[in-house]
């Protein structure tokens, strides 16, 4: 089956900045993608590179099988809504909609009214008098409206209040459950996301640091609680370490099932999956010879 995304050792350079470097990302269709990562990160950089608006410096992309952007037939299957959720000031509501039927060929317009209607939008009223968080719901509406395979949204629910946030997260999962839509929202703070998410892809100082579907990402890692200066079992790699004057308590990435005696396991779930980011995202990966313990690897 051809992936929604795949990218080879994707690198952007704006002048002498790396915003982002071999980035290897292979996402399935149908996939909720969380893209989380700290300011500067890359997300944005890598969104507008996936929806053809950017042109790597260096590797090779792949979205829905093509090269992104250039020809309207691919600019057709992808909708992205970039941070700022532009709108066009002087429009009404309902011009947009004008506007979004007629540049794209296979525009939906009762979904694009029931959504209005939904959201209970003034179709007279004009975008720069909506709040915020009605501004957000109206572009996503244009994209959604597009029919896209694929959707684009960077850092979607950033500016919106937690009343917002419910909605417009709740409007995107029902837009993945009627169009078997892929989508790929950023953010800096995973607990935005990891209510819809089933696949993520964390960017720290502009590389991939972990990639891969929700569950797979957590029954790969495990917390080992066990005497200070134990062995790192062998074949795991130490993700984040904490330690009191007797105790370590690491969290480890194995593929394999972690069976030394020397460590209490227990295995993650959804509630630790921030703090697991969080882990990644701080650069606390640590190398096992750092660690006040024998390493066995
Ligand atoms: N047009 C540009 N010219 C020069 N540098 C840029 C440009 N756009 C982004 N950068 C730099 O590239 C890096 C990545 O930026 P990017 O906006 O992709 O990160 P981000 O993860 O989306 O950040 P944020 O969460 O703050 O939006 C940053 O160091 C940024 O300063």
């Amino acid at each position: 089956m051809t992936a929604a995304i795949e990218t080879v050792g994707l690198g952007k350079r704006y002048g002498r900045v790396q915003a982002l470097d071999d980035c290897t990302v292979t996402v399935p269709t149908g996939r909720v993608v969380g893209l989380v990562g700290p300011n500067g990160a890359g997300k944005s950089t890598l969104l507008q590179i996936l929806a053809g608006l950017l042109t790597p410096t260096t590797g090779s992309v792949s979205v829905l099988g093509s090269p992104p952007g250039g020809r309207p037939e691919q600019l057709a299957r992808v909708g992205f809504v970039a941070q700022d959720t532009p709108t066009y000031a002087t429009l009404t509501v309902s011009d947009h909609l004008r506007f979004g039927a007629h540049l794209n060929p296979g525009w939906d317009q009762a979904l694009a009214a029931d959504r209005i209607k939904r959201l209970g939008l003034d179709p007279a009223q004009r975008a720069d008098r909506l709040s915020g968080g009605q501004r957000a719901q109206l572009a996503l509406t244009v994209a959604m409206a597009k029919r896209p395979e694929l959707l684009l949204l960077d850092e979607p629910v950033a500016s919106l209040d937690p009343l917002a946030r419910r909605d417009f997260l709740g409007s995107v999962m029902e837009f993945v459950a009627d169009h078997d839509a892929t989508v790929v929202l950023s953010s800096h703070v995973v607990a935005d996301l990891e209510r819809i998410c089933d696949h993520l892809v964390l960017l720290s100082a502009s590389h991939v640091q972990v990639a891969g579907d929700v569950e797979d990402l957590l029954s790969s890692h495990h917390r080992l609680t066990g005497r200070r200066r134990s062995s790192v079992p062998a074949g795991s790699d130490v993700v984040s370490s904490g330690h009191t004057d007797r105790q370590s308590t690491l969290v480890v990435r194995s593929t394999a099932p972690v069976l030394d005696p020397t460590w209490i396991v227990d295995s993650l779930d959804l509630e630790d999956l921030e703090d697991l980011v969080l882990a990644y995202m701080s650069q606390d990966v640590v190398d096992a010879h750092d660690l006040p313990m024998e390493a066995t690897r």
